[in-house]
This record gives structure tokens, C-alpha cells and sequence, in this order.
């Protein structure tokens, strides 16, 4: 099935995927060129595990078509912003905040989300809290989240703000983007990506990071982005 007519919708993760680490995770200026000229005639939104915050930071004047951000819990539109989680949360990670205090554990608080960065779990640490939220990697960080949402349930209520019916393409690198995969018409993974995601892909680019992104812009653009149909 080849991607030619209608307008589409790309979901793209941030780190590793739009930008480099080598780059200190800034977004180059020719990536953003690019990316600005596609949501002339598309929609692209950035689906991240990130905070707004830093995305301001690292992709500064970046202006895609919407962000997907904490990994699916906050999405900004314009200037609309809107909690894609249950009121209920934020008295749950009051617990759960609670329960990594008496593990030892250090964390960062996002608007949403908490953050454990460079620390595996034990599995008697992990079920505890899965008791009460959902636990994501992305390579080695951990996000914590509520039940049930995730970047697939951003996308989900992405595509429902949009109004947006046509085909999605999924483009990422790390474990947080699997569940995206799910949701999505065509699954996609930069050269860069790990072996799960490059598994479920239909195409795996042949460049890393945001020149990955830039070939598949093209393919798009071009009509040239084939689905895998077996
Ligand atoms: O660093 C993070 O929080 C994850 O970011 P990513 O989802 O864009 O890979």
C-alpha cells in the first residue's frame, strides 16, 4: 500500500528520533526547517516522554502541528493544553511519590508524570507500584504513569481533538514507542532504533535520528512510503 493521497498525520518521538544525543538533544535547525514546511500540508505531532518545559528548551520556535508530551498525558494544541489523565492521579502519585520516598528511590515530578532516570527496579519495587500505576522504560529511564495511559492513548486523543481519520505514521526509537506502534498505520524506526522496535517496523529507515526523519519526510512527500503487506 503506498501513502499518496489525503493528508496524513506522522507521530514522532523526540530523543533519539528527532534529535541526537550527540547533539546535546537539540533539534537541528535544518530538521526544524523541514518539519515546518510538512505541516503546510500534513500534520506532524512530537509524542515524547518529555516535559513541555524542556521541549521549549531543546526545540525552541519548533512549531509542529501539536505535542504529545509526558508520555501521552499532556497534549498541547495551539494554545490549548489538555490532561489526557484521570483527575483521580494526582492523589495516586501522592502514593506513589510516597512509596519511592520508603524505597530510597530518587525521582523527578513532571506537570503529570514522575520521572526515575538511571535506576532499574527491583520486581518486588516494581509490583508494589504497579499496584497503582504503570511503570515504562525508555533505554534504562523509568516513567511513571497512570494506568492505562501511554503515548498509544495520546495519539488516540490526539486523532480525536484533530478530527483526524486518515493514516498515521508512527516514526520512533526505544522501548516508551511500542506502544505507539500499536495505534498507528505504518510503524517506522530510525536507523538508530533498538531491535523491539526495528522488529514490529514496516520500514526501518536507513539514517539515525532527525536524518532519519528527514528521509522519511521525503519518502512521504514523494509518495514513495510503502506499507509492508504480507
Ligand atoms: O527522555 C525522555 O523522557 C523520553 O523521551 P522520548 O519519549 O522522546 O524518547
Amino acid at each position: 500500500m503506498a501513502i499518496t493521497s489525503g493528508k496524513v498525520l506522522v507521530v514522532s518521538d523526540y530523543d533519539r528520533t528527532l534529535a541526537h544525543e550527540k547533539d546535546g538533544f537539540f533539534v537541528s535547525e535544518e530538521v526544524k526547517r523541514r518539519i515546518q514546511s510538512f505541516v503546510e500540508r500534513n500534520y506532524f505531532a512530537i509524542v515524547s516522554g518529555r516535559e513541555k518545559r524542556l521541549m521549549d528548551i531543546f526545540a525552541k520556535g519548533l512549531k509542529p502541528t501539536a505535542w504529545v508530551l509526558e508520555n501521552g498525558t499532556l497534549i498541547f494544541v495551539g494554545d490549548e493544553e489538555i490532561l489526557n489523565a484521570p483527575r483521580s492521579w494526582f492523589q495516586i502519585r501522592e502514593e506513589v511519590t510516597s512509596r519511592l520516598e520508603k524505597m530510597g528511590i530518587n525521582f523527578s515530578v513532571g506537570r503529570v508524570i514522575v520521572y526515575v532516570n538511571n535506576r532499574g527496579f527491583t520486581d518486588q519495587e516494581l509490583s508494589q507500584l504497579r499496584e497503582i500505576c504503570d511503570v515504562e522504560y525508555n533505554r534504562g529511564d523509568a516513567m511513571i504513569l497512570p494506568k492505562g495511559i501511554n503515548k498509544a492513548s495520546g495519539i488516540v486523543k490526539l486523532k480525536e481533538i484533530l478530527k483526524f481519520n486518515g493514516k498515521t505514521i508512527g516514526v520512533g526509537d526505544g522501548e516508551n514507542d511500542l506502544k505507539m506502534m500499536e495505534v498507528v498505520d505504518v510503524k517506522v524506526a530510525v536507523g538508530n532504533a533498538v531491535p523491539m522496535i526495528k522488529e514490529v517496523a514496516d520500514l526501518v529507515l536507513k539514517h539515525e535520528d532527525g536524518e532519519g526523519i528527514l528521509e522519511l519526510l521525503d519518502l512521504i512527500d514523494s509518495g514513495k512510503l510503502t506499507k509492508k503487506t504480507n
